[in-house]
Parts: structure tokens; sequence; C-alpha cells
């Protein structure tokens, strides 16, 4: 049984691109995803599939797990055929998942009270930069581990950051989708609010390239939105889960956060209209079609 390849829990939007990349390493890569037919465009560019997480485990040194939310982290680390099961000395987990830090602390100390070494690393970066190998990966935990991962993060990203100890991941990555998701009804709202005042939607995203708050996102999402193509690079309803854990970490540390409260207010909304699975820009169709 090979014991120095690579395994991938999780082969959705940004799963499938990071495992592909991984294979870029020469080495063994062993794949496992849910709905296991995610798993064939990996197989037919060398990889293995495995029937469980814990197959996975068994058959790879470090394995990376990219997955919806805490609860499905939680699954895939603890249940049947789970991570936590063949976890053992010499075997370690990166759950690349975007969670809360009390998850990730949970998954943590199962890993390690058997013996296993474990790192919490979210990134930030969508769909393309996880095809580019271009994200920006926030991990924390384990720093022997962040070493010997270093190579296998620098296909997957343009830069890595130690953040110290297991949770501190999880918050930064909270934090910085916490402004990007209230950036993004900030956003829908102005392009909303230029339609209808009369305005050309596309003049306000050229003013808006050559001031001050110019960004990536209004260059690449503001387009999509005036033509009204939302296929998902970041699903909706992921960035609703990132609002809502954000805010969670809020209450605990007694920050007051209006802004991100009132943002999640309109993900809840748009996931009630239906735009879950869309890009997360879709906010966009909840803001425009409410009035
Ligand atoms: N898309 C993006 O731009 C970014 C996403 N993230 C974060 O990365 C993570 C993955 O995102 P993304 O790839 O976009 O999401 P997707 O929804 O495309 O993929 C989710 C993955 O989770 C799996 N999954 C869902 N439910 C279960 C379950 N009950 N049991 C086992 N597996 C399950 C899915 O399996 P199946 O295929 O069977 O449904 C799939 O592999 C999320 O935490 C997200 O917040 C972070 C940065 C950017
Ligand atoms: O989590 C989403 C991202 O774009 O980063």
């Amino acid at each position: 049984m090979a014991t120095e390849g690579l395994g991938f829990l999780g082969l959705g939007i940004m799963g499938v691109a990071m495992a592909k990349n991984l294979l870029k390493l020469g080495v063994p890569v062993c794949v496992w995803n849910r709905s296991p037919e995610k798993c064939d465009a990996l197989v037919a560019m060398g990889a293995t599939a495995a029937k469980s997480p814990a197959e996975v485990i068994l058959k790879s040194k470090i394995t990376f797990g990219m997955l919806a939310d805490p609860a499905v982290a939680l699954t895939v680390a603890f249940g049947p055929g789970g991570v936590v099961e063949s976890i053992m000395p010499g075997k370690a987990y990166v759950d690349m998942s975007t969670v809360d830090a009390e998850t990730s602390m949970t998954i943590s100390k199962a890993i390690t009270e058997k013996g296993g070494r474990f790192l919490e690393a979210p990134v930030s970066g969508s769909k393309k930069p996880a095809e580019d190998g271009q994200l920006v990966i926030l991990a924390a935990g384990d720093e022997s581990l962040f070493n010997d991962a270093g190579a296998a993060f620098d296909v997957m990203g343009k830069k890595s950051f130690f953040l110290g100890e297991v949770g501190n991941g999880a918050r930064m990555k909270l934090v910085v989708n916490m402004i990007m998701g209230s950036m993004m009804t900030a956003f829908a709202e102005g392009l909303s609010l230029a339609e209808k005042a009369g305005l050309s939607q596309n003049d306000l995203l050229d003013v808006l390239d050559l001031g001050a708050i110019a960004n990536g996102m209004f260059k690449l999402k503001g387009p999509s939105c005036i033509k009204g193509s939302f296929a998902p690079a970041f699903p909706l309803k992921h960035q609703q889960k990132d609002m809502r854990l954000a805010l969670a970490l809020g209450d605990e540390v007694a920050q007051t956060m209006p802004v991100a409260a009132a943002a999640n207010e309109v993900y809840k909304k748009a996931r009630t209209l239906g735009f879950g699975d869309n890009d997360f820009s879709a906010v966009y169709k909840a803001i425009a079609d409410s009035s």
C-alpha cells in the first residue's frame, strides 16, 4: 500500500481543481467524493479513487479535505468510514474547508488523540484561482505539517500563511469572507440603484474602476451581474454560511457588526428565493428584484 502519496476528500467546485493541481507533483493521489462520479476526471488524469475517506487516509501520508460546511466536515471526519477511523501516527489531515474554529478544534483534537497530525488551511480565492494554483492559504495548527505540506500548498496556492494555533485559520477566513460578502451586497445595491436612477451600469463600473475603491471582485462580478449570468464560482449558500459563522464569531468576542448582519439578511433572502446554488453575486438578483 502506498504511504507516501497524497489524498483528497471533496471534489466540488474547489476540490476538483485543487486535486488536479496536486497531480502535478508526480506523487500518487487518491481521491474520494460523496458522489463518486466526480472522481472520474481525476482518475482519467492518473489519480486513484477510494470508497471512503478512511481508505484515502490509509493510502496517503497527507490527506486534504475541501468540504461544504461545518456539518459536512464533521461527518467526513467522524462518520462511518471517516477520517478519524483510520488516522494513526504517521498520518496527517489538512482540512481546507471554510468552517468555524470550534469545528476545526473538534477535528484536531480527535486526530491528535490518535497520534495523527492536523492542520486547518482554508483558502481565499475562488474557482479560477483554484484552477490556476493561485489560492491564498490560511493555515494553522501543526507547524511541522505546514512545512511537510509546503510542496502541495505551492501547487495549489500563491502564498501560504501560518497563523498559529488551530482556530486562527478559520477565524481569518471568516473575517475575510465577512468583508467580501458585505462588499458584494453594497456593490449589488449600487448597481441596482444606478439602473433605477436611469444611469448606465457600465458607466458605473468604469467610474468605480478608476477610483480608490477599484477591486478585482467588482471588475469580475460587475459585467456578469449586468448580463444576468450567475454560474457558480462561489455558491451563494456558502457565502451565507460564512456570514452566519462570522456573525457567530462576532457574538463570541462582542464585536458589533451591523453591516454584516444586514448583508446576511439579504443572503438569507436570496437563498429563500432559490439562488443558493448560483454564484454569490446572485445576491444582486435578490436586491434588484425586491422593489
Ligand atoms: N467556491 C469557492 O469560490 C470557494 C469555496 N470555499 C469553501 O470551500 C468549501 C467547498 O466549496 P465548493 O467547492 O465551492 O463547494 P461545492 O458545493 O462545489 O462542493 C462541496 C463538497 O462537499 C461535499 N459534500 C456536501 N455534502 C456532503 C455530505 N453530506 N457528505 C459528504 N460530502 C458532502 C460535496 O460532495 P458532492 O459532490 O457529493 O455533493 C462536494 O465535494 C466550502 O467550505 C466553501 O465555503 C473557499 C474558498 C472559495
Ligand atoms: O470563499 C470564497 C473566496 O472567494 O475566497
